[in-house]
């Protein structure tokens, strides 16, 4: 079964949310817990309790695990074994991207069975060229898993690169999402819910066959209850938010993200 298969099922079963795990210092001290690799862990094995049963995917930030070393890393492999146990979908948000053999290495850490931080997707870069991702992209579907490639980050400062023009007359990013549908074999595309897609040269044809993780929603200002308007109906999307739902703290997590879901109109 595909990555995107799976992701169709969580997303019929429970909706579109997408739970960011973020373990940001500040949202630690928030939650009473040490800004480091225990707390870490413990805000970790926290969301992914509350989400079990109330959302289908998690994605959990490897940066604010990573900064805290070995530690960090050990946490992280805890925080995705909790999530795999409950029937989450994972989705490791680590944007690697290299050459193509370096990028075997990137695969084999995330997507491959048995690996201590075995996820079920990764976040890419695309911008070594998305043909250096073809070994990445053939392992990740031997094991059923996915690469989520950027194509239009939420971020203000990405569309300078992102919207450029390519000598055929198309955008950066519109070239990236051609090649990642041409391999037809379930992988995603990152399109930021504050983005205009058209100025992007994502209209809605361009992401058909794709799934989508949209993040942007919450702290960044888009509002779940807009997905319908952001994506066509029959797109699948994941609506990713993290601070926005992390912020209601340790008692006020299950709550919060019963209230994403009500707001989200799939
Ligand atoms: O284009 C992108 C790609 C990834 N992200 C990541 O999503 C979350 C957003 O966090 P919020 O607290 O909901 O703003 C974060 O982990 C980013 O690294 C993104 O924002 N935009």
């Amino acid at each position: 079964m595909t990555f995107a298969a799976r992701l169709r099922a969580a997303v019929a079963r429970h909706g579109a949310l997408c739970v960011g795990i973020d373990p940001h210092p500040a949202l630690l001290s928030s939650w009473g817990l040490p800004t480091d690799a225990s707390g870490a862990e413990r805000m970790g094995r926290a969301v992914v309790e509350a989400a079990a049963g109330r959302a289908g995917v998690v994605k959990p930030q490897v940066a604010l695990f990573e900064a805290h070393g070995a530690a960090g890393l050990a946490a992280l492999e805890r925080v995705l074994a909790d999530a795999r146990a409950a029937g989450l979908l994972t989705i490791a948000d680590a944007k690697r991207g290299d050459i193509g053999s370096t990028n075997l290495g990137y695969a084999a850490a995330w997507l491959e069975p048995g690996s201590p931080l075995e996820a079920d997707a990764l976040t890419v870069s695309p911008y070594l060229g998305v043909g250096a991702l073809t070994g990445a992209f053939e392992a990740a579907e031997r094991a059923g898993k996915g690469l989520i490639v950027l194509a239009a980050t939420s971020n203000p400062e990405g569309a300078a690169l992102q919207r450029a023009r390519l000598e055929d007359g198309r955008t950066v990013a519109q070239a990236v999402a051609e090649e990642v549908a041409a391999r037809g074999a379930g992988h995603g595309l990152v399109i930021g819910a504050t983005v205009d897609r058209a100025a992007f040269g994502l209209a809605d044809a361009a992401i058909a066959a794709t799934p989508v993780l949209a993040p942007g929603f919450g702290a960044q200002g888009a509002r779940l209850a807009d997905l319908d308007a952001l994506f066509p109906p029959d797109a699948l999307v994941l609506a990713s938010a993290s601070r926005s739902i992390l912020a209601a703290g340790p008692d006020g997590i299950a709550r919060a993200i019963d209230a994403a879901r009500a707001e989200l109109p799939r």
